[in-house]
């Protein structure tokens, strides 16, 4: 039997990966597909993945959950964080503690049948988000190419933060390894995350938590079509991709609804699929209307329903940019929560879109980066730990790249879809 190892990079990654493992560990008991996510030894399941930071402070976090039997080598951290720096996490701290992680991941992945897929997660606006990734997944690329898939789940800037020069150095750095090294992106972004969980929730005061739970369920339930229904998703997103390089989701999550809401009340199959599908409550959102290239409906309850979704006209009526209708998967698990004060609904969903919408988003990126470079601001910070100054316009070339991917595809696809970007 196949298995997936889970790589969890940076703050915001391990955080992350700290609210999957919790999830994962609620669902354990319904699932008699453990092996996909765990080693089991002598009746007990071991997670297989690694917590990779520069420091110990998010590890120690993790660590101290007793209740999760992870093991010593699923946690890699050094002694000082990168910084904010993308050189740092790349070039200097983080070469410091790469083989020993590779190593781990190597051991663990040895106690496997067969290794189908790495699932990550990180933000790549952190210094070890962005340059450890990096380093990460290019040394990986040299012992698994082609021969697994590499899957993130990532926290990309939000579309305001214009000021914050190093989280968008760090994220315009990251691109061509999202480009090269990754088969499939699903994007998040923290400001989207949290206007979706205002909407819908009537919540004192929103964390990292909060967000940290929408992306856990994001891939509990794309893991989960293997873990509950045996179905094979390494071509889950490969599916989703007529272009390779075009392989970036936007996810929308719901319903999420607080346990003390006496009001609450499941929606009808109709009700549901139009909410999922509202522009709204995308977890990376963009100002333009979407432009599908395609789209896929990640359906959970606990019961089958062989007929969920067929034939619903807002799935029908959705604009594709190459006619295609929406492809439908069923998770069937009950909808675990790890927060305390959500309900466990009896149906969730995700509608993922490989949105050509996005381009707008990665334009205002490559925006603000030219504004910051031009005036070479904290640009010593990044050649003073081992970056080449060639690497700043290769990083914005990356980016150009992808954006004038993305909008070829629309005009010689679609005509009629011509899409506006907003250029302030
Ligand atoms: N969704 C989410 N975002 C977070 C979390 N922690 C931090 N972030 C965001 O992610 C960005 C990067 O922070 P970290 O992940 O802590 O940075 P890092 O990758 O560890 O890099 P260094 O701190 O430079 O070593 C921050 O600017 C925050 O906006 C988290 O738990 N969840």
């Amino acid at each position: 039997m196949s298995s997936a190892f889970h790589i969890h990079i940076g703050g915001a990654g391990v955080m992350m990966g700290d609210m999957l493992w919790k999830l994962y560990e609620k669902e354990h008991n319904e699932t008699t597909l453990k092996n996909y996510v765990y080693q089991q030894v002598d009746g007990h399941s071991h997670p297989l993945t690694l917590f990779a930071d520069l420091d110990d402070r998010m590890i120690s976090e993790v660590q101290r959950n007793k209740q999760i039997q992870f093991k010593k080598n699923s946690f890699l951290y050094g002694k000082e964080e990168a910084s904010n720096i993308y050189s740092r996490g790349c070039y200097t701290i983080g070469k410091e503690i790469i083989d020993k992680g590779l190593d781990q991941i190597r051991k663990q992945i040895e106690t496997m049948d067969r290794l189908d897929q790495f699932v990550i997660t990180t933000s790549i606006m952190g210094g070890t988000g962005s340059g450890f990734s990096t380093l990460l997944l290019q040394r990986l690329e040299v012992d698994y190419k082609n021969k697994v898939k590499t899957n993130g789940f990532i926290i990309f800037p939000s579309s305001g933060m214009s000021n914050n020069i190093l989280g968008i150095y760090n994220a315009m750095f990251s691109i061509q390894m999202t480009r090269n090294h990754f088969h499939s992106i699903t994007m998040f972004d923290n400001q989207s995350m949290y206007n979706v969980i205002d909407q819908q929730l009537d919540l004192d005061y929103v964390d990292y938590s909060h967000l940290n739970n929408l992306v856990a369920q994001t891939i509990s339930s794309y893991t989960g079509l293997r873990r509950f229904n045996n179905i094979d998703n390494s071509k889950f997103f490969s599916g989703m991709c007529p272009y390779p390089n075009l392989h970036y989701f936007v996810p929308s999550y719901g319903k999420m609804t607080l346990i003390n809401d006496y009001t609450r009340k499941e929606l009808s199959q109709n009700e549901f699929i139009k909410y999922l599908t509202k522009k709204e409550i995308k977890l990376y959102q963009s100002p333009n209307n979407p432009q599908h290239l395609s789209t896929t409906l990640l359906f959970r309850q606990k019961e089958p329903n062989h007929f969920y979704g067929k034939f619903n006209q807002t799935l029908q009526n959705l604009s594709h940019v190459y006619n295609q209708s929406p492809r439908i998967f069923q998770c069937n698990s009950s909808n675990y929560q790890v927060l305390s004060e959500l309900a466990q609904m009896k149906q969730t969903g995700i509608f993922f879109s490989n949105d050509a919408s996005i381009i707008s988003r990665f334009d205002q990126l490559g925006r603000n980066f030219d504004k910051i470079y031009a005036k070479r601001a904290f640009v010593w910070a990044y050649v003073s730990e081992g970056l080449e100054e060639f690497e700043f316009s290769e990083g914005r070339e990356a980016l150009a790249n992808l954006t004038s991917e993305y909008s070829e595809v629309i005009k010689e696809d679609s005509p009629q879809n011509d899409l506006e970007i907003d250029y302030e």
